[in-house]
């Protein structure tokens, strides 16, 4: 076992200062990256406060060009285009992708593209995703390719993409041997969360974010995993304060790793990769859309706990109550399709693998991970078994 970097700052009465009141209504985080910094808007019901908001934030707002889930169009994306249309002199493009991980593909990329060039967008165009991970990832993707990077903003409307893949600008696609494969880093102008879209969403999807929030608990917030044990049943009941709470709490955690580590460098935002290299290879080998991203990484961090339990860094204590709260948030705990024979060669393909080493993320406490190297491959095939 070697252990690479102690990957995790103690959180300080500082650094978790960074939410501010920012009307009655709403909170805001700022991840801050010197002149990429950004705010995360949070509230619900704020679809009105919307445009006050882009003119402060966004500022120069000519062409906005909408890409949307298709599935949330009417529901969610039609009263922001209301929004957009209604500020002055402001032209409004809109298109739809299709739900669901298949659309993290070149060719909805390359119709993308073709979109943006057709609906005439330029370099002071602002692209707006709206929906869950798969479109801010995509859409971001979009913006940081077209004409070599155009503004956008992050629009979320899952539960995942509030707490997680809409916040730190890592934006890509998949390749079929590999998750987010292709992709850049490319911060979005704001983030704006209305946490009233989390009361439509289907109950599978709705869970699998819960995933996600949970990581956080895991990797460096212990007294949020605690809040976390007590009041599941109310965040499973979609209750409006503790989901406010949740989602704050969470992006409050991914601002400060990704202020620390924008670019995944130091290993710091490497913490946020959690239970992932497994979840990843889970996801590739079933097919993506199978399983739901959250669904695999609740898996994949069982694996990883049970791998840091067989390598000595915790003990069972640590498996059991990960195990109680992932399944108190109604979430899976194994996967009896998981082969380690069609894992092992896609987790070797993983981004933190370095010179053909298998790299983790393992937790040593709750609320502790660490950045782990050159773990045995009979090791990770065990961790694999232990939860099929
Ligand atoms: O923002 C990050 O950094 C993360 O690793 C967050 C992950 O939860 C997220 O799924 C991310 O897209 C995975 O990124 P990848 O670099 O492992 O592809």
């Amino acid at each position: 076992m070697a252990p690479e970097s102690s990957a995790n700052t103690p959180s300080t009465t500082e650094n978790r200062g960074n939410i501010a009141a920012a009307s009655g209504r709403r909170a805001s985080i700022t991840v801050e990256l010197a002149e990429r910094s950004y705010p995360i808007e949070i509230g619900t019901g704020i679809t009105g406060e919307l445009a006050d908001v882009l003119r402060q934030e966004v500022g120069d707002l000519s062409h906005a060009l909408v890409i949307a889930d298709e599935s949330i169009q009417t529901h969610w994306a039609d009263p922001i285009i209301e929004c957009l249309s209604s500020i002055d002199n402001v032209r409004v493009n809109n298109t739809n992708v299709p739900s669901g991980e298949t659309t993290k593909s070149v060719e909805h990329l390359s119709r993308l593209w073709d979109w943006l060039l057709s609906s005439g967008a330029d370099r002071r165009s602002v692209l707006f995703a709206i929906g869950g991970g798969v479109v801010g990832d995509l859409a971001g993707f979009a913006a940081a390719s077209f004409t070599r990077g155009i503004r956008f903003v992050q629009i979320p409307t899952t539960l995942l993409a509030m707490v997680d893949s809409s916040v730190g600008g890592k934006t890509g696609i998949n390749l079929s041997g590999g998750k987010n494969m292709v992709g850049a880093f490319w911060q979005p102008e704001l983030v704006w969360i209305d946490t009233a879209c989390l009361q439509t969403m289907g109950e599978r999807d709705y869970l699998s974010g819960l995933a996600e929030v949970v990581k956080y608990g895991v990797i460096e917030d212990a007294e949020f995993f605690d809040w976390l044990c007590k009041n599941a049943a109310s965040l499973l009941a979609r209750d409006h304060a503790a989901l406010q709470h949740a989602v704050t709490r969470s992006c409050q955690s991914k601002a400060r790793v990704v202020r620390d580590d924008e670019r995944e460098t130091s290993g710091r935002r490497a913490i946020l990769n959690y239970g992932h290299t497994f979840a990843h290879a889970i996801e590739a080998t079933a097919g993506y859309g199978a399983i739901l991203h959250g669904e695999a990484v609740s898996i994949g961090m069982q694996m990883a706990a049970s791998l840091a339990i067989d390598m000595g860094l915790c003990d069972e204590s640590l498996l059991t109550r990960q195990t109680e709260l992932l399944t108190a948030c109604g979430l899976p705990v194994q996967f009896a399709d998981a082969d380690a024979d069609k894992m092992l060669p896609v987790m070797m393909r993983d981004k933190k693998v370095a010179h053909g080493k298998l790299r983790f993320i393992l937790p040593t406490d709750i609320g502790n991970v660490q950045l782990v190297g050159d773990v045995d491959p009979a090791q990770v095939r065990s961790a694999i078994q232990a939860h099929r």
